[in-house]
């Protein structure tokens, strides 16, 4: 039996590995983790992560041939395969702070996998990394006395949050890049097998280390580039009163451009474009291309912007202050069908509004109040990096309420903020919030879910991400 170890039990850790067990029974695979609560959690019926799908394939394989423990050193030890899926923040000290990913766990994981190997093994960077680490990584655990072979693959992943399992069981492709030696292909061919289980072979895509190594940055970094043109254009709109959903859906149609990905937003969010994007700018700069990396740089000028821009909207709409007044948040999640809160525009909306002195109650209906309050209590970049945790006293953001329910949330306030697209959203009784809400009764769609026209004939003032302006709106702007 080939036995697979997964170091990192986290978002990508656990859906990949609980579907590669699922796929093939003849392998044994053991996620390990330092996090004993998270491994715990694994093994209990209340799983760490929120993602639709997870709980069944996890019931049906835990405990069949899918484990989960805290017993690294061992598990590492009985492994033909080990995938590397360990958190690459980016560094928030010293060279490259800012910017470059902080490969401390990475590197503390292969001294570990090189110390207690004593048989040839394949390493599988499973982390998005910046490209040439596979040639650290091979220096850390071929340098060993022990005449132990380790062949290093690449093998990034592109599954979403909140579609997890779905990207998983029908992935767009799978990339694996390994060394054009003979024991690199031997190690490709291997880790192929793994995943001709269930992928079809066209859809299995063979590089070299470095192309599927720069690959995955470059895919984030397109995506994302993607919404930031779109919420350019959102703005661009709101100034000349075209609508970005119908300039999106028109621009979208061409076959060479598609219509995935166009919606305006708020912001984008997630634990991985703006560090990915940040990564390659680094990347860029340390390879003496300026130019280049200017050009990545302004994809995340373009979300702060849009960002800023949503909490001006709000301020500036609201006779130029929210002192005082209460803002209900709806939504506080990255995106729809996910607990994680990982770099989500609310983050900053809602700081930014705290910075205009307002008291926010917040509705989200997969994340705790515990971690909306962590979250905006900690500095940037601090939440993918466990040792800046320890140090955050629990104490609670003072005038922010999180309630469980959008009805209390808003009840009584001046304003409601939409920032997360939650389907849900869509069917609330606006009538009802607009009864109980102060007057002029404002609400601000960071996701475009709701009909403008319809809430416009409830009473609110409206405003919509790059969408024709509210008459009141429209004044404002041309009187500013
Ligand atoms: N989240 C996503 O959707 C996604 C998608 C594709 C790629 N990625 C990339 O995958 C990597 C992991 O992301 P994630 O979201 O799963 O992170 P995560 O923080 O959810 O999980 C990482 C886990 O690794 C554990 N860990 C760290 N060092 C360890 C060590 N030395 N030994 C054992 N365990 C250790 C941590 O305790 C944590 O539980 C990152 O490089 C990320 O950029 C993430
Ligand atoms: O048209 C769109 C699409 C997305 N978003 C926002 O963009 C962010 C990221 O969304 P998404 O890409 O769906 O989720 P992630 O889980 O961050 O997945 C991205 O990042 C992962 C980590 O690297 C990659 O594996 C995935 O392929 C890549 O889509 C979220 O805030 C979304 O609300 C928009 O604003 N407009």
């Amino acid at each position: 039996m080939v036995k697979i170890c997964c170091i990192g039990a986290g978002y990508v850790g656990g859906p990949t590995m609980a579907v590669i067990a699922l796929k093939c029974p003849s392998i044994e695979v053991v996620v390990v983790d330092i996090s004993v609560n998270r491994i715990n959690s694994w093994n209990s019926d209340q799983l760490p992560i929120y993602e639709p799908g997870l709980d069944d394939v996890v019931k049906e394989c835990r405990g069949r041939n899918l484990f989960f423990s805290t017993d690294v050193e061992k598990h590492v030890y009985e492994a033909d395969i080990i995938f590397v899926s360990v958190n690459t923040p980016t560094k928030t000290r010293g060279l490259g702070a800012g910017k470059a990913a902080d490969l401390t766990y990475w590197e503390s994981a292969a001294w570990m996998i090189a110390d207690v190997s004593k048989s040839d093994k394949i390493v599988v960077e499973k982390s998005t990394v910046p490209v040439k680490t596979a040639e650290a990584i091979e220096k850390i655990l071929n340098h060993n006395s022990k005449g132990i072979h380790f062949s290093i693959l690449s093998n990034p992943e592109f599954l979403a949050e909140g579609t997890a399992i779905q990207d998983l069981l029908k992935p767009d492709r799978v990339l694996i890049g390994g060394r054009e030696t003979p024991e690199g292909q031997k190690a490709v061919q291997a880790l192929k097998e793994v995943y001709a289980h269930w992928v079809p072979e066209d859809r299995i895509i063979i590089s070299n280390l470095w192309s599927a190594e720069l690959a995955k940055l470059v895919a984030n970094a397109f995506l994302a580039q993607r919404i930031s043109s779109v919420n350019a254009v959102s703005a661009l709109c709101e100034a000349t009163g075209a609508d970005v959903t119908e300039v999106a859906y028109s621009v979208g149609k061409d076959s060479r451009i598609g219509p995935k990905f166009l919606n305006a937003s708020v912001g984008f969010g997630g634990s991985c474009f703006q560090k990915d994007i940040l990564n390659l700018v680094y990347i860029c700069e340390s390879n003496g291309l300026a130019e280049v990396a200017n050009y990545w740089k302004q994809v995340i000028k373009i979300n702060d912007y849009q960002k800023n821009r949503f909490v001006n909207r709000v301020v500036s709409s609201m006779f130029n202050t929210v002192s005082g007044k209460k803002i209900a948040v709806l939504g506080f999640a990255f995106k729809k069908d996910t607990g994680d809160t990982r770099e989500t525009p609310a983050i900053d909306v809602c700081k930014g509004l705290l910075g205009d002195n307002a008291t926010i109650s917040i509705y989200d209906p997969r994340v705790t109040e515990d971690q909306i309050q962590r979250d905006l209590a900690m500095n940037k970049f601090d939440w993918d990096h466990p040792i800046h945790l320890q140090s955050l006293s629990p104490t609670s953001v003072k005038k922010v309420r999180v309630t469980w329910d959008a009805y209390e949330a808003a009840n009584g306030a001046h304003g409601v903020c939409i920032l997360t697209e939650w389907d849900e959203f869509k069917q609330l009784d606006y009538q009802r919030i607009y009864d109980n809400m102060q007057k002029p009764a404002f609400i601000f769609d960071g996701r475009n879910v709701i009909d403008p026209e319809k809430l416009r004939e409830i009473g609110f003032i409206v405003y919509s991400i790059g969408r024709p302006l509210n008459p009141w709106l429209k004044n404002l702007s041309a009187a500013s």
